[in-house]
């Protein structure tokens, strides 16, 4: 297992976006957690990734508590994110939005930049370029390298967030709705890129609207409705679930 949330609940005010919800998610797998607009989708991955707090429970990752870590800190013991919106530096090339991911993992810092002239830090400074390359090579961005992020189009500006998580080297990715406004060409890419990531053995949490997206390629599906788990399963079971039919015929699909 390798990622576990124990019960956990957040309150906003009067509001509860997430309410006793407990989950486990196993090595290298995909996991989809889907559910109406407003359900919670987004507040979990917050949780996770330690920019809110949770009222109550507890979140393992690996073995270890992570529950009110910082989010530097949560990145640092290997879970990496995207986010609904992109969050790209759009004046920094393609290649300097990834480097800013590698040094995350790497031990070269604010003080090692002042001390650039050191051996060692010229050596790993060297070796995160070169891993900058390689995950702007797994997610097929290496030939835009030296172009501006925001000369990108919107699908090469996804897989560019995808890079950029990848260079912490991650063993979960938190993929917050990555086919949102994509074509369904790039759509074909991105599940095959996803695929692929999983292949080299890190976990995959999805949040995605896109039902086709999340049944073709999930192995398992987690339900939410009002911050609460109303169904969980294989993709097959989940979509034939009478809570789950109910939860979106009322809201609508999209
Ligand atoms: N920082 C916050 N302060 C107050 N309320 C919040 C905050 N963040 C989320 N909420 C509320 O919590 C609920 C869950 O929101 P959340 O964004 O997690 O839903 P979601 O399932 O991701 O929705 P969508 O599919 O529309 O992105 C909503 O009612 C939302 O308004």
């Amino acid at each position: 297992m390798v990622l576990k949330l124990e019960d956990i609940s957040i309150h906003f005010g009067g509001l509860i976006a997430v309410n006793h919800f407990s989950m486990e998610i196993q090595k290298a797998e995909i996991l989809s957690l889907i559910g109406p607009n407003g359900a919670g989708k987004s507040t979990i991955f917050n949780l996770i990734s330690g920019i809110y707090n949770p009222t109550r429970g507890k979140i393992i990752f690996d073995g270890r508590e992570i529950t009110n870590l910082k989010p530097y800190a949560v990145a640092a013991r290997g879970i990496g994110r995207t986010f609904q919106t992109i969050h790209l530096f759009n004046e920094l090339t393609v290649f300097e939005n990834v480097l800013i991911g590698a040094h995350t993992c790497g031990k070269v810092n604010f003080l090692g930049a002042m001390f650039k002239f050191l051996p060692g830090i010229q050596k790993e400074e060297r070796e995160l370029a070169e891993w900058a390359v390689q995950c702007l090579n797994q997610v097929g961005l290496l030939e835009k390298q030296t172009e501006l992020a925001k000369n990108l189009s919107y699908g090469e500006q996804r897989r560019l967030e995808i890079a950029r998580a990848l260079a912490l080297k991650p063993r979960l990715l938190l993929l917050d709705e990555p086919a949102a406004g994509m074509n369904p060409q790039e759509k074909k890419e991105l599940m095959e890129l996803v695929q692929s990531i999983r292949q080299s053995g890190i976990t995959i949490f999805l949040v995605e609207h896109d039902m086709k997206f999340v049944m073709n390629i999930s192995d398992r599906v987690v339900v939410l409705d009002y911050g609460a788990k109303i169904a969980e399963g294989t993709p097959e079971t989940v979509r034939k679930d009478r809570k789950v039919i109910e939860a979106y015929l009322g809201k609508g699909v999209n």
